[in-house]
């Protein structure tokens, strides 16, 4: 099986040393600077400017583009090439129905996996379309990266703004807590040590013992000790709002990428509902 990657930028080379890893050796990706191709030939593909030569030579598409760039995308590959293509568009509220539109042969599924996918640990979310035949195939593919969920459409923003996003989210609260620990004393790589042991610990704890972290954070708060100090910092300056806040914020601007991808969809090619 050959596998196309379009725009092999941060996350499509993370979805080529993925599939490398995996075993899938037939690899083809595309980008515009020369950094990008030579990036991706060193990873093990085939690299290319030719939008049209990887995504017709191939039988499963990464779209791993900005959504700005969509329309040129599309209009960069004839409209035969993807006829009978499996495409699997990672672009942030890029909607099935604007997909299907703007490639109106290909077999199309909506997913938004995370940048953990380089180290195996994505958390991917993806939807089918209204013409998907192959899941199981894709499935394949996606688990090349980490989890995979199949979900209805109706979560993908949502999963984008807790997922997608969340490296970014959880890389502030790493970085927070280091500059803590800097405060109250220790050492800069050591305080990076425990926040990221504490990460990873707490988040398997949870995971394995199946335990409710309300049930956690009391285990841990000893009555009149230290944690409870802590806990009513963070009450009083808002951390849990300002958590539901971010992800609600990331949420809403995915839907609104996917109205103003439409519109531009519609517009650049020439498409009507
Ligand atoms: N960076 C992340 O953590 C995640 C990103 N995404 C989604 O993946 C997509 C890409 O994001 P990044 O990798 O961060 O962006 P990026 O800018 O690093 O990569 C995009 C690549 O596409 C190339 N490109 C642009 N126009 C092209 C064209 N016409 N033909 C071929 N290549 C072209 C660019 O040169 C660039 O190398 C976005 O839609 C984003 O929403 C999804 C999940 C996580
Ligand atoms: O920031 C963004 O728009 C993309 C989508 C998820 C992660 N990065």
């Amino acid at each position: 099986m050959r596998v196309a990657v379009i725009g092999a930028g941060r996350i499509g080379s993370v979805v080529v040393r993925s599939l490398v890893r995996c075993g899938y050796s037939e690899i083809v990706a595309t980008g515009r600077r020369d950094e990008t191709l030579k990036n991706a030939a060193s990873l093990g593909a085939e690299a290319t400017r030719d939008n049209d030569y990887a995504v017709s030579s191939s039988d499963i598409v990464f779209l791993t583009v900005k959504p700005h760039h969509l329309p040129e995308v599309v209009k960069s590959v004839k409209p035969a090439s993807w006829a009978g293509r499996t495409v699997v568009s990672f672009i942030a509220g890029a909607r099935l129905a604007t997909l299907e539109k703007a490639m109106a042969e290909a077999e199309v599924y909506r997913a938004m996996p995370n940048l953990n996918a380089e180290v195996g640990l994505s958390s991917t979310a993806v939807a089918q379309g209204t013409r998907t035949r192959d899941m199981a195939t894709v499935d394949r593919l996606l688990k090349c990266m980490g989890r995979v969920y199949w979900v209805p459409e109706e979560f993908l923003d949502a999963w984008t703004a807790l997922a997608g996003s969340g490296p970014a989210f959880i890389a502030e609260i790493i970085d927070a807590l280091v500059l803590a620990g800097v405060l109250v004393g220790l050492p800069r790589d050591l305080a990076y040590s425990a926040a990221l042991d504490v990460l990873e610990g707490t988040s398997r704890l949870l995971r394995e013992s199946g335990t409710h972290p309300f049930k956690l954070r009391d285990d841990v708060t000893t009555p009149a000790g230290t944690t409870i100090r802590g806990l009513i910092a963070m009450e009083s300056e808002g951390v849990k709002a300002a958590l539901m806040k971010a992800v609600e914020s990331a949420y809403r601007r995915s839907l609104e990428i996917g109205a103003e991808i439409d519109a531009r969809v519609k517009r650049e090619l020439g498409i009507s509902d």
